[in-house]
């Protein structure tokens, strides 16, 4: 799978026009403008998808966290078979000795979880499971194929929240190999579509490019394979590729805790400050293909919101830069701001590919404007480029 987000792309449910989750500024068809993070998580059942590189660990995560005593009753879902992920295809769960659609082999653990394969993950796939399950689950665990693109899964659970289902995205957590990234990303090692990765334009984009892209934790597994100069080369090139995402280091999976490791990120809820603090730390060119970019500008006026809302679309959803001298291609994989408003509000945006979605808050009582952050992590963005299309756009 490439990035490429035009319309005859597979998730054709994610096109701009119709499933934005656009709701920034004063749009009056979205009654609802002060969502809280607390609303979003209230009775609905969180999921966690767990990506990574072929044999970076991720069985082995999962199985650690549930033979761990955690309290939690979880459900663990495995995408062991399909590779390509079509959202309109119907449930189709089988074991694996069957392509017909039978009852699900749920194994049941000791500590009260649950283990099951599945073929196509979708939402309405993993309700049905659910469902099946007739049990109540604290949380799910979906183990992606290492192939996966979770830029292509993610909106899937994300777009959903907001039609009334009974899961919500909480995050995306991404095993790699420290032993190998470094050649993953170099050379597309092992990699079966490493032809269909390579664009012609520019550096090259793997999967392991994509899944780093997109993950809100990033564990860099295997560390007893390496020292620690390798460890701090793989964890550099990381961090220049996505400066959203946590880092851990671990050996055979081992987190340190889950709780905000693996669980309960609220990743697609929240956008905190400290989110944002390590992105903007710099500006580094180690990935040829990847990079995070961090714009800061000054709080907006109630005006100027509209604005950020056009110059977002017109980056997401035209890939091309308003009122900038130079204009190279693009692409967005990940975006998070904060924006206060000088009247008080606070405006977070998260974005997935072209899907982004504001929302916003009351800035606490006493707490003065201060600076905005945009942060994008994509490739070939143009920073000087962008703050200026940004701060034109703005009318500052
Ligand atoms: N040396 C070493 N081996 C590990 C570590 N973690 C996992 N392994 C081994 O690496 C192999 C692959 O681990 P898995 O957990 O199956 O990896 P996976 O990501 O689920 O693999 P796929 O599902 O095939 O993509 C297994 O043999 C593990 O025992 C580690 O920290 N160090
Ligand atoms: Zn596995």
């Amino acid at each position: 799978m490439d990035v490429d987000t035009s319309d005859d792309e597979a998730p054709s449910l994610v096109q701009p026009e119709v499933n934005a989750k656009s709701t920034a500024g004063h749009d009056e068809e979205v009654p609802d403008l002060v969502a809280s993070s607390g609303d979003t998580a209230s009775s609905k059942v969180p999921i966690t998808i767990v990506t990574g590189y072929l044999g970076a660990g991720k069985t082995t995560l999962l199985n650690y966290i549930l033979t761990e005593q955690h309290g939690k009753k979880i459900a663990v879902i495995l995408n062991e078979f399909g590779d390509s992920i079509d959202i309109e295809k119907q449930l189709t769960v089988s074991d694996s000795n069957s392509t017909e659609a039978s009852p699900v082999p749920f194994v049941p653990l000791a500590n009260g979880c649950i283990c099951c394969s599945v073929k196509d993950v979708g939402v309405a796939a993993i309700e049905n499971l659910m469902e099946q399950r007739g049990e109540l689950f604290d949380y799910i665990l979906l183990e992606t194929t290492g192939l996966a693109d979770p830029g292509n899964i993610a909106p899937m659970f994300w777009l959903d929240d907001g039609l009334g289902s009974t899961i919500y995205l909480d995050g995306i957590v991404t095993l790699v190999d420290a032993k190998h990234l470094l050649k993953s990303l170099d050379e597309g090692y092992g990699d079966e579509n490493k032809a269909d990765k390579h664009d012609h334009q520019g550096p090259l984009l793997t999967t392991a490019h994509l899944q780093i892209s997109h993950a809100d934790v990033i564990t860099v597994n295997k560390t007893d394979l390496v020292s620690e100069a390798e460890l701090q080369n793989v964890v550099d090139r990381i961090r220049s590729i996505n400066g959203l995402a946590r880092i851990e280091t671990t050996t055979k999976s081992k987190v340190r805790q889950l709780e905000g490791i693996i669980l309960d990120l609220h990743a697609y809820d929240e956008v905190s400050d400290v989110d944002l603090k390590f992105a903007s730390k710099g500006h580094s060119h180690l990935d040829p293909s990847i990079t995070t970019t961090t714009l800061s500008f000054p709080a907006l006026s109630a005006a100027q919101v509209e604005k950020f809302d056009l110059f977002l679309r017109t980056i997401l959803w035209e890939e091309t830069l308003a009122h900038a001298t130079s204009s190279q291609p693009f692409e967005i994989h990940r975006l998070k701001a904060r924006i206060p408003v000088i009247d008080g509000r606070m405006l977070l945006v998260q974005g997935v590919r072209n899907i982004y979605e504001t929302n916003e808050v009351r800035a606490p009582v006493g707490e003065e404007a201060g600076q905005a952050k945009l942060v994008l992590i994509g490739k070939a963005v143009d920073q000087l480029a962008m703050k200026e299309s940004l701060l034109k756009t703005l009318g500052m």
